[in-house]
Parts: structure tokens; sequence; C-alpha cells
């Protein structure tokens, strides 16, 4: 669904923050990544997300989306591209405050030109029915990722981004975000990427990767609590 080939990112100014990291990530997979702060976790999903530019590669696009290499792309279809196949869960794209829940949640299918029904049907299934015409102020942080759920959700997308979508709540309210997101995920038969730093976050996932300076490699969680 999303492969990466030899995707490298150096910022200007310093070293190569990722190098020649590549992986496949397979359609219906809940995958996580963990690792140290500032190994370039955070850098990974935005070249993903297309909000900063890999390294120039010589021959082969770094980053492939449904067979599509997203480099041969111009501005226009790599837009078109993400806003119909990718769903985000980013502090960058946070939910509008002047915009009720329901148009918050309406908009990715406004811009894809689908018809909007299906909002109403996606806060109904993140717990937030009957709150439709409320206003982002009246939410709790945990209402509040819900409706971002909800939006990367709500247009079917084959790829979703997170980016520490549990970092700001409770235990419990995080395990209820997170039950929610695999969810809707198994429902639609999507790819999720999630960053965390948690262990308790991971371990929702089906498969665990480890960024490190040396790549990208597959781990098990070892759960000390759980022994
Ligand atoms: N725009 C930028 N210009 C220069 N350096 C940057 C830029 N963005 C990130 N970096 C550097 O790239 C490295 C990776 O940052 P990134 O935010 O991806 O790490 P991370 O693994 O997500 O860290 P954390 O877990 O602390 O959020 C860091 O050394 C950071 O300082």
């Amino acid at each position: 669904m999303l492969e990466l080939r030899n995707l490298s990112k150096s910022y200007a100014s310093g070293r190569p923050v990722l190098s020649n990291l590549s992986w496949n990530f397979k359609a219906g997979e809940f995958v996580s990544i963990m690792g140290d702060s500032g190994v370039g976790k955070s850098t990974l999903l935005n070249l993903i997300a297309g909000l900063d530019t890999p390294d120039a590669a010589a021959g082969e696009s770094p980053i492939i989306v449904d067979g599509v290499p997203m480099s041969g792309l111009d501005d226009d279809a790599a837009t078109k591209l993400r806003r119909a196949r990718m769903g985000f869960i980013f502090q960058a794209f946070h939910v509008l405050p002047h915009l009720t829940l329901l148009q918050n949640v309406a908009l990715p299918l406004l811009l894809n030109g689908l018809p909007t029904e299906r909002a109403t049907e996606m806060l109904d299934a993140v717990g937030l029915g009957g709150r439709g015409g409320d206003f982002p102020h009246q939410l709790s942080g945990g209402e509040m990722q819900r409706v971002a759920i909800a939006r990367a959700l709500v247009h079917r997308p084959a790829l979703v981004l997170a980016d520490e979508p549990t970092g700001n709540l409770d235990p419990d309210t995080a395990h209820s975000i997170l039950t929610l997101l695999r969810r809707e995920i198994k429902a639609t038969g999507a790819c999720a990427i999630m960053v965390t730093h948690s262990q308790a976050a991971a371990e929702m996932t089906d498969k665990v990767l480890q960024l490190s300076k040396t790549g990208i490699q597959e781990t098990t969680i070892v759960n000390p609590f759980k022994q």
C-alpha cells in the first residue's frame, strides 16, 4: 500500500536525519513507530504526508503510494492523491475552531466532491452523535481527538497517519481512542501508521517498528508490567 525505497532526508544546516530507509506497509495493518527522541519519527510521517520533501533520489521515487511514485506527480496531482487516499491525525491539522463538529468531519468529503451523509455516521461511530452542532471549544481533549479520528477516516482513506494521537490524554481516554481508531481502520481496511512514545499505545497495534540511527526494524514489545 505504501512503499518506502531508500528514503533519505537531511536538513540543509545539519547531519542526515533519515538515510536509505526502506519498508513496505500493507493494507489493513495498524503499525506503530517508536524510537528515541530526535531520531526522525515525525520527519518520516511528514515526508509520507507530503508536508516535507525527501532528498532528491536518482532513479526510483522513495515514496510509492498504491503503486504511484509520488515524486513523479506534480503538486496538483500529489495534493489530489493525498486528499483522496490519506487521513491525518496531526497537531498541524487541528480541528478548525470556527466550524461545527459536523462541518469539521464533513470537510474531507466536501474537498473530495463526495456526499456528506457519512459525516453524521462517523460522529455517531466516535460516540459524538447528537453533538454535530457543537463547536470545538465545547469539547474535552479526548472528545477533540475523537473528532480528529472521525475526520481522518470519513472519506475512507487507504492510509491513515497519526503523530502521537494520544500524547496529551489520560490512560483510559487514550485506550478508548486507540480502540476506536483500531476498530475503524479494521472496518475500512486502511493501513494506519502511528508515531508514539507510549508502550501501551504501541501494544494496541499489529506491528511495532523501531526507528534508529541504523534504520527501521520490527520489534517485539516487552511489557514488564505484564509478567
Ligand atoms: N525543519 C527542520 N530543520 C532542521 N532540522 C530539523 C527540522 N525538523 C526536524 N529537524 C531535526 O531532525 C531531527 C529529527 O526530528 P523529528 O522531530 O523527526 O524527531 P522525532 O523522532 O519525531 O523526535 P521526538 O520523539 O522528540 O518528537 C532532530 O534532530 C530535529 O532537530
